[in-house]
């Protein structure tokens, strides 16, 4: 299905850009994978391993590390993009530094920036000079890189505000293991797919507690009620979140023991404190920040947001899990789909 072989640069030798690097090696294009970490450059050329972050996986040869980012990029015109949220600025701040030539950056992390309140595709747009940036694309889904690696069947959505660049990293990714489709909505990809988190970490909470599926069911499903209020206030069209980027990561996230978002709320919910499973993660846990990011747009866009404030008090303001549980279960009564409706009818007012 891909016609055209190039070279591309994946940023972040981490669990997913690896898994990504696979993906387009399977399609036969030249992968250069950069790290930050000459020890697993090392490894990852001499023994096609990447022991830390896909412990039971060979690489192609396709794919090679390297640590200078200016060889990286030389000749390259698409960067894939995968460091945690938190990485992102001083790692464009790093490629601004050697990139000559106009490039597009396609991201493929799910986060909210705190404070700034914005979303990934943003913040490389304000650190990006024009002259260097084509355009941005956003990969996203339910796709545990662990899976992805196994070549396990994996579906994903990429959208752009050009919908040509997108369909080019379409094309770069798309294989019958890995089935890419597109979507023109940018803001509820970007937010369907940060705001899944801090669901995961609930989730993982309650199950951690002990509690069973019907808590599960509750929260994924008033979860996606909030995430679709939010993303529906900020501009995002409601569809997006029944959507790969919206239900489909939420499903993934809340339900598999390979999300570390899942797995950090589990400890937290078996009473371990948040200083103690992030110690132990090893690997990025997007939620916490992005319950920040997300505690704070809700106030900003005045919605309610009752999961992600009871997780909010339990991750920052030291309230019990099971006492976070009761106060969302004894609130006032309310009408299902009520608020994403005012939504739906401000929005109109406004068009
Ligand atoms: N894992 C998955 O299945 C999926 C992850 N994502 C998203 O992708 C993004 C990356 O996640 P993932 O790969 O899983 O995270 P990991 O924690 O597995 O890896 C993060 C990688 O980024 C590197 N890194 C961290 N900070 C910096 C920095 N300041 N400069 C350079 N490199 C840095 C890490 O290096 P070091 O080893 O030195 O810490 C590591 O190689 C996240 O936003 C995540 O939500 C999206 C879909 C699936
Ligand atoms: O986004 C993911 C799967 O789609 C990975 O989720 P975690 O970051 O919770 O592992």
């Amino acid at each position: 299905m891909n016609q055209t072989k190039t070279a591309i640069a994946v940023i972040g030798a981490g669990s997913w850009g690896t898994a990504l690097a696979m993906v387009l090696a399977d399609n036969g294009h030249e992968v250069r994978l950069w790290s930050h970490n000459e020890e697993q450059v090392k490894e990852i050329n001499e023994k096609h391993t990447n022991k830390k972050y896909l412990p039971e996986i060979i690489l192609s040869e396709l794919i090679v590390a390297y640590a200078s980012l200016s060889d990286t990029l030389a000749g390259v015109d698409t960067i894939i993009l995968a460091v945690p949220t938190k990485a992102i600025r001083e790692v464009i701040g790093k490629i601004r530094a050697v990139q000559i030539a106009p490039i597009t950056i396609a991201h493929v992390s799910k986060g909210i920036e705190p404070d700034s309140l914005m979303r990934i595709s943003e913040i490389i747009k304000e650190e990006m000079p024009n002259e260097l940036l084509k355009d941005v694309v956003v990969l996203s889904g339910p796709s545990h890189a662990e899976e992805v690696s196994l070549r396990h069947p994996t579906t994903v959505t990429v959208t752009s505000e050009n919908m040509d660049a997108a369909g080019k990293i379409q094309d770069l990714f798309i294989n019958n293991n890995f089935r890419v489709y597109t979507n023109s909505d940018i803001i509820g990809v970007e937010i369907g797919g940060a705001l899944k988190n801090i669901i995961a970490l609930a989730a993982g909470i309650t199950d951690g507690l002990g509690y069973g599926d019907n808590a599960k069911a509750a929260l994924m499903t008033r979860g996606l009620a909030e995430i679709a209020r939010l993303g529906t206030k900020m501009g995002a069209n409601p569809l997006t979140f029944s959507g790969l980027a919206g239900i489909g990561d939420l499903i993934v996230t809340c339900t598999s023991v390979h999300s570390r978002n899942w797995r950090a709320g589990n400890l937290l919910g078996k009473g371990k404190t948040l200083e103690e499973v992030l110690d132990n993660m090893g690997m990025v846990v997007e939620g916490v920040r992005t319950t920040k990011a997300a505690y704070q747009l809700a106030k900003k866009y005045d919605v309610k947001m009752p999961i992600t404030f009871a997780l909010y008090d339990v991750l920052f303001n030291g309230k019990s899990a099971i006492d976070a549980v009761d106060v969302l279960m004894a609130r006032g009564k309310t009408h299902e789909m009520e608020d994403l409706v005012n939504v739906l009818d401000e929005r109109n007012i406004e068009d």
